[in-house]
């Protein structure tokens, strides 16, 4: 599988979150990764669906939201408008998962599910089959330049055999603590699509820090 690179803007300057965005257009980004944090999934408070909505006229670039919040339910029609093409939802932030799942798909919406670091694969093992992408969390969530959790690469190998077993389509998202190095073990234990905030906006070179992510898994097919 072809490995993505979806920079995430909560380490973006937010009082320029446009240029910040085009930026990420011309550096070679795969995709957007959006974090949309509400202060009680999670501590910290980021943006809504108006701020992504306001984006979504500067970019073409397809737009992963990752919702961090309570009663995810109640808002996904707002973010589906908002211009989202990917809705990503926790595990433990709903009773109806297979439900929830569901209705960001009939908004004709890709549709995915994340766990944290400590949730194990098993309590998803039953949405596997109807999601785009499972979210590997491989730092706790709610904000960025944390360590990566080593013990979350078991899960993703995990996730991966199950994948071929039961002949699944999901592709596996890591999300935290990444960089040249945790890259490398992410897409070996079968991450494909690669969430990257502080090593790309902290460094002088965002196209730089986007291509040598890139060149640090092309290594692996060699
Ligand atoms: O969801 C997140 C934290 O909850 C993030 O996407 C975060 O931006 C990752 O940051 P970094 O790459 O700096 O670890």
């Amino acid at each position: 599988m072809a490995v993505k690179i979806a920079p995430s803007i909560l380490s973006a300057d937010f009082s320029d979150l446009k240029n910040e965005v085009k930026k990420l257009e011309e550096s070679g980004a795969d995709l957007v990764h959006i974090d949309v944090m509400d202060g009680n999934f999670v501590e910290n408070i980021t943006i809504g669906a108006p701020v992504i909505k306001a984006l979504r006229k500067h970019t073409n670039l397809f737009f992963d939201v990752h919702l961090m919040i309570l009663n995810p339910e109640r808002h996904i029609e707002k973010f589906v408008k908002s211009g989202a093409d990917n809705i990503t939802v926790h595990a433990e932030t709903t009773y109806h998962l297979d439900a929830l799942i569901n209705k960001i798909k009939s908004f004709g919406k890709k549709a995915s599910v994340a766990i944290n670091p400590a949730t194990p694969v098993c309590l998803i093992e039953n949405v596997l089959g109807m999601v785009d992408m499972v979210l590997v969390m491989t730092v706790n969530p709610g904000y960025g330049g944390q360590k990566f959790i080593d013990y979350t690469l078991e899960k993703i190998r995990n996730l991966s055999e199950l994948r071929e077993r039961k002949g699944y389509r999901f592709e596996i998202e890591v999300d935290g603590g990444i960089n040249e190095q945790t890259v490398v073990e992410c897409v070996k234990a079968g991450a494909s699509v690669i969430i990257a905030g502080s090593y790309v906006f902290d460094s002088v070179d965002v196209k730089e820090a986007i291509k040598k992510l890139k060149k640090s898994v092309e290594k692996l097919n060699e």
